[in-house]
């Protein structure tokens, strides 16, 4: 790759075209993949010391990827046969760490997209992390406890093998919550005899961290502060919409309706709710209860509560609102619905879930001068508070919920101040820019540091 001589166009157009036929198929990789270069090229351009040693053609390869059968027995007394999967990313800056989604659509796709978001994200967070993600096709929906109990067995049963407390430490995503976390982690114990904190995540009960459940949430409520901040405003009396209606974007509205905004839906894969009056700190407890326990659909808030519009097989991005949340899935909003938001009067969109908008949808984004939080800044407060889960670990303390949000308010700040360092062109800030940028520059000081390993 001829750089210097070469206009960024050309490079990136010939650098993406090189990773499409190593990579044939894998649109979401390429699709995370062409957001962080067209960014970091001209970047790397301008910069001699990042155009060495073939840094970015490196990190589009991940160091190692890890797949496996998994067999296990459903209630029945079924045989059934899942695909595992490891993603190994980079672990340059620190060992590797992302999550596990159960989900039926799991492909290794998916996965080397997450893992390849997680590596920048963690550098961003500051903390001594690199990147992986793993998972399974594995579909968690209307199975029971123990059939759940089952498949975390057996995935564990291949999977220890390749990870450890300095090596790789997973967390959840999709599907894999505290009690997906803790089979895994009774399984690490049970193969190897150690209560290594090999998982974050954990059930408080096995040394799990107060906050940790909230923490993406929250973060990305955090992040919206910042955001807000650089124009003067607050979230105070703002509206909001949410998508999503598991972690994430539970405790991102937990968050909103502390810091004064209304939130207007939830979401899940059948659907959106509209709540006109706002949802309430009580009506939210009913949601965690319907989630969290029941396992059941956010079309059930519609029946529970009156003055409820249910809308089937429909995204919230129709609704008019100052503030959207994206905390459901990737891609959820593709350039038609970011026109939507921008026409009803989103002026902040900060992304709970992973590359949730297309590329498309970022460019209407910016052009409309939208705020517009990328994933791999907005929601690093929960890989944030699982590097606090594993601090706590190491030093066989527990930090009160206090001394937790604490410190993630600060990592949160001090992302945003990161993203400006690197995103801010006079009056205007492209925080997706800014991001990029400086997560890629933790990690390719870190590989020049390294030498070519
Ligand atoms: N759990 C965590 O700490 C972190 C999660 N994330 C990301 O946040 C997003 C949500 O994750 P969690 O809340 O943890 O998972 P979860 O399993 O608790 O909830 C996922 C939500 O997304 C919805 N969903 C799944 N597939 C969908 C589809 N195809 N269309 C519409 N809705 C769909 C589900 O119905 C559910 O409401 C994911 O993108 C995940 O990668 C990012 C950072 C950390
Ligand atoms: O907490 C972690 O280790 C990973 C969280 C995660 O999977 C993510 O940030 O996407």
């Amino acid at each position: 790759m001829d750089i210097e001589r070469m206009s960024t166009e050309e490079v990136l157009e010939g650098f993406m075209a090189g990773f499409a036929r190593r990579n044939p198929g894998e649109d979401d990789f390429y699709q995370a993949v062409h957001e962080l270069a067209t960014d970091v090229l001209p970047f790397m351009k301008a910069n001699s010391r990042y155009r060495r040693m073939d840094l970015l053609e490196r990190l589009t390869e991940p160091d190692r990827i890890i797949t496996f059968r998994v067999n296990w027995v459903d209630d029945d007394h079924n045989v059934r046969t899942n695909r595992g999967y490891r993603v190994q990313h980079c672990n340059c800056i620190g060992p590797y760490k992302g999550g596990i989604r159960f989900h039926k659509d799991v492909t290794l796709d998916t996965l080397k997209f997450l893992a390849f978001e997680q590596t920048f994200k963690n550098s961003l967070t500051g903390l001594p992390m690199g990147g992986a993600k793993g998972g399974s096709d594995f579909n968690p929906k209307g199975k029971s406890d123990l059939e759940v109990m089952n498949f975390c067995q057996a995935f564990m049963t291949h999977l220890y093998r390749y990870i450890g407390p300095h090596t790789d430490i997973p967390a959840g995503d999709i599907g894999v919550g505290s009690r997906e976390v803790s089979y895994l982690f009774g399984q690490f114990k049970r193969l190897t005899n150690e209560l290594t904190p090999v998982l974050t995540g954990k059930d408080l009960a096995v040394g799990g961290s107060l906050i940790r459940p909230e923490a993406t949430g929250y973060g990305a409520v955090y992040m919206a502060e910042n955001m807000l901040d650089v124009k003067g405003e607050r979230l105070d009396g703002k509206t909001a919409i949410v998508s999503g209606s598991g972690n994430v974007a539970i405790y991102a509205a937990e968050k909103l309706l502390q810091k004064g905004a209304k939130v207007l839906t939830l979401s899940d894969s059948s659907g959106y709710i509209l709540d006109k009056q706002g949802i309430t700190p009580e009506k939210l407890e009913w949601i965690k209860a319907l989630k969290f326990e029941r396992r059941g659909r956010i079309e059930e808030y519609a029946d529970e509560f009156s003055g409820v519009e249910y809308h089937a097989d429909k995204r919230p991005w129709e609704v008019s609102a100052e503030l959207a949340f994206p905390c459901a899935t990737q891609n959820e909003i593709d350039e038609s619905d970011a026109r939507d938001l921008v026409s009803n009067g989103c002026r902040l969109v900060a992304e709970g879930a992973n590359m949730p908008t297309r590329e498309a949808g970022v460019k209407v984004f910016h052009e409309a001068g939208v705020m517009f939080g990328p994933a791999k800044a907005a929601n690093a407060g929960g890989v944030a508070v699982s590097g606090l889960e594993m601090s706590q670990n190491s030093m066989r303390l527990s930090w009160s919920r206090e001394e937790v949000d604490s410190r993630l308010q600060t990592i949160m700040k001090d992302i945003h101040a990161r993203m400006l360092q690197y995103g801010r062109d006079g009056d205007t800030i492209n925080y997706q820019r800014g991001a990029n940028i400086a997560g890629y520059v933790k990690v390719a000081d870190a590989m020049i540091a390294l030498g070519v390993i």
